[in-house]
């Protein structure tokens, strides 16, 4: 017998089979299919918490932990990638994707819940064992409890740069922003430090459900019946939803009376309304009108007065949508599938027009937790010729004295300002309304012409809107 044989030998732990924790299983396949497939949380999760509850291995607050853990997670990416990458020692881009989905789903609950420390390891590693084996989990396990040395503020003192060095990046790792992100909303937005620290903050909040009441059909006090309603801040249509309101379980939501929308949306519909017109008032174009939000409002506005909307979106199936939004609405209407930059209708046949244009979406981060990490500033320049041909055709398209209202759901200056002031160099056909006396009562619109709405000032998506008279 060898020495080594005669030595008693160390018991060798019992195995125990990981435990199962299916809302943490959950979070991660929602991840894995936001890393892997470029999927939409807002669209993979849904789903995954119907199957779940529907195996009923779920209820309400498991489906909201979930949902926090994923939306979570997703948000402060950049800050937890940051963290990270200190307590690994190779760069973040040679770690696994799925145990890196692993890793920030633990980070997330050690310093973005009041999850205990000793629960966020210990369920981080169980689910580790479960989707990685028990190899990888003992690195999860490693790295997660020099994560829990800390908490999120000391965290960021040691891995974001000084502010007084390199104000941008400083802001993208403590707000979870990509850089260039960050340098383009300041550039937007302007002034010091305050208010693009305010932008940062608001674009990691969950936003509030606000609804439309389609007017002619609910109205605001209708909604207002409905528990956790709010009335909304700036639009006589909106009513917002507090924690937990459950839009689907609306009435008036469910019979297409009503719908879920953004307030800066609706604010951007009732402003082309809203602006002076001589001459008839009885044509109305939203030119990108999938899938249906602003269309919906302009054509119950546009039936008050006695107007028409032609709703036309490119992509049919969206188009589908559009004509689902559009339904019921007690004016005429129509929706046809057709590209705006080569138009079936005849030049100068509308009174008022909205084109609001395929953007980079940087205006509703909030919205979209993972869009800020898909975007590339090269999206700009995809982008940039065909919001340029939509506003060209978009004048072409209202007669002399009628209102075009371009928009985006972004505050980037080369998506708002450049585009229509390269179109309008061309056009001396055309001038600039004044669009923010067209809202009356919601303050901070920017300097003018156009308008800007912010999440951190007015609660909204952040919407801008230049509204374009054709003069001759
Ligand atoms: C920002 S979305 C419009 C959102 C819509 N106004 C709403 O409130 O629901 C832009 C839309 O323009 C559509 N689009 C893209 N290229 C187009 C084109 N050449 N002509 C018309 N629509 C186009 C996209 O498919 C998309 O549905």
């Amino acid at each position: 017998m060898s020495e080594q044989s005669r030595r008693p030998r160390k018991p060798a732990k019992p195995y125990r089979r990981p435990q199962k924790d299916p809302v943490r299983i959950l979070a991660f396949e929602a991840l894995r299919a936001v890393d892997e497939r470029d999927a939409y949380a807002n669209l993979v999760l849904p789903p995954l918490l119907r199957k779940a509850r529907e195996k009923g291995d779920f209820d309400a607050r498991d489906a909201a932990l979930a949902t926090e853990l994923v939306y979570g997670t997703l948000r402060r990416q950049g800050t937890y990638d940051a963290v990270i990458a200190a307590c690994v020692d190779r760069p973040l881009r040679e770690v696994d994707p799925p145990v890196l989905d692993v890793l920030s789903l633990g980070v997330h609950q050690l310093l973005g819940t009041r999850i205990p420390t000793h629960a966020a390891v210990s369920a981080s590693v169980e689910l580790a064992r479960v989707v990685l084996g028990d190899g990888r989990a003992k690195f999860v396990n490693a790295v997660l409890r020099k994560v829990a040395q800390d908490d999120l503020q000391g965290w960021i003192e040691k891995v974001a740069p000084p502010y007084d060095e390199d104000p941008e990046d400083h802001l993208a790792v403590v707000h979870s922003h990509p850089r260039w992100v960050v340098s383009a909303l300041w550039d937007s937005l302007g002034g010091g430090r305050a208010g693009i620290e305010d932008l940062l903050a608001a674009d990691n909040e969950r936003p509030e459900v606000t609804l439309v009441a389609r007017p002619g059909r609910a109205t605001a006090e209708e909604l207002l019946r409905e528990d956790a309603a709010v009335p909304g801040r700036w639009s006589p249509y909106a009513v917002r939803l507090a924690e937990g309101g459950e839009p689907g379980a609306v009435e008036a939501v469910r019979e297409g009376r009503a719908g879920v929308q953004d307030e800066g949306s609706q604010l951007v519909a009732l402003a082309l309304a809203n602006a002076p017109l001589e001459g008839p008032d009885e044509k109305w174009l939203d030119g990108c009108a999938g899938p249906g939000g602003k269309a919906a409002l302009l054509a119950a506005l546009a039936a008050e007065r006695g107007a028409a909307l032609l709703a036309s979106e490119k992509q049919p199936h969206r188009a589908g949508l559009v004509a689902k939004a559009l339904h019921g609405n007690p004016g005429p209407y129509q929706v046809i599938a057709a590209d705006g930059t080569r138009p079936p209708w005849h030049p100068g046949s509308f009174d008022r027009v909205l084109v609001d244009v395929p953007c980079t979406g940087l205006g509703a981060l909030r919205r979209r937790p993972e869009a800020r990490w898909r975007r590339r500033p090269e999206d700009l320049d995809n982008f940039a010729p065909l919001q340029r041909a939509l506003l060209r055709t978009a004048i072409d398209s209202v007669r002399v004295g009628g209102v075009v209202g371009y928009a985006t759901c972004s505050p980037h200056l080369a998506e708002t300002r450049a585009v229509v002031s390269d179109v309008l160099k061309q056009r001396p056909d055309t001038e600039l309304l004044d669009a923010r006396p067209l809202l009356p009562g919601v303050p901070d619109l920017g300097e003018g012409p156009d308008l800007q709405l912010w999440p951190h000032v007015h609660g909204t998506d952040a919407m801008y809107l230049a509204l374009i008279r054709r003069t001759a």
